[in-house]
């Protein structure tokens, strides 16, 4: 079944390249470096707070969700100053929209994190 081993290499593959890239986008920016410490910090006090099944899905579904519109966003900056490195109103609207995307999810995700968080804090 030469047809199947080459879609199963080929899978194998392109994981090991979304690792690599998981790994580059970790490596090299800077605003992924701070969420991924965020997550690290409220995965911490998922723990310390014991919170339920229902609040670890929220909590993980947020945290991933910021993490993948974050690196979606550093892509499409990428994208931008490769295709038109000099200054442009249209690439400026572009990259805002994108920045925005991110700002979205990430209130999203404070509002899910003072839910879960401030009823046991205070
Ligand atoms: N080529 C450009 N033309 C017009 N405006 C731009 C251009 N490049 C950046 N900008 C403006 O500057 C803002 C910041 O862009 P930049 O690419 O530095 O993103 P950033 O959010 O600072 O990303 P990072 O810190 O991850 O590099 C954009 O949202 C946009 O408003």
């Amino acid at each position: 079944m030469p047809k199947e081993e080459s879609f199963v290499v080929n899978r194998i593959k392109s994981v090991g390249f979304a690792l690599r890239g998981a790994l580059l986008l970790i490596r090299t920016e800077a605003s992924i470096k701070i969420q991924v410490c965020l997550a690290i910090a409220v995965t911490i006090a998922g723990f310390y707070f014991n919170i339920s099944p229902t609040e670890w899905m929220f909590q993980i579904f947020a945290v991933s969700l910021v993490v993948g519109i974050e690196g979606a966003n550093t892509a499409i900056e990428k994208i931008c100053d490769f295709i038109h490195p000099d200054f442009d109103k249209r690439i400026g609207f572009i990259k805002d929209i994108s920045a925005g995307a991110v700002m979205l999810v990430s209130i999203g995700a404070i509002v899910i994190g003072c839910i879960i968080y401030i009823p046991k804090i205070f």
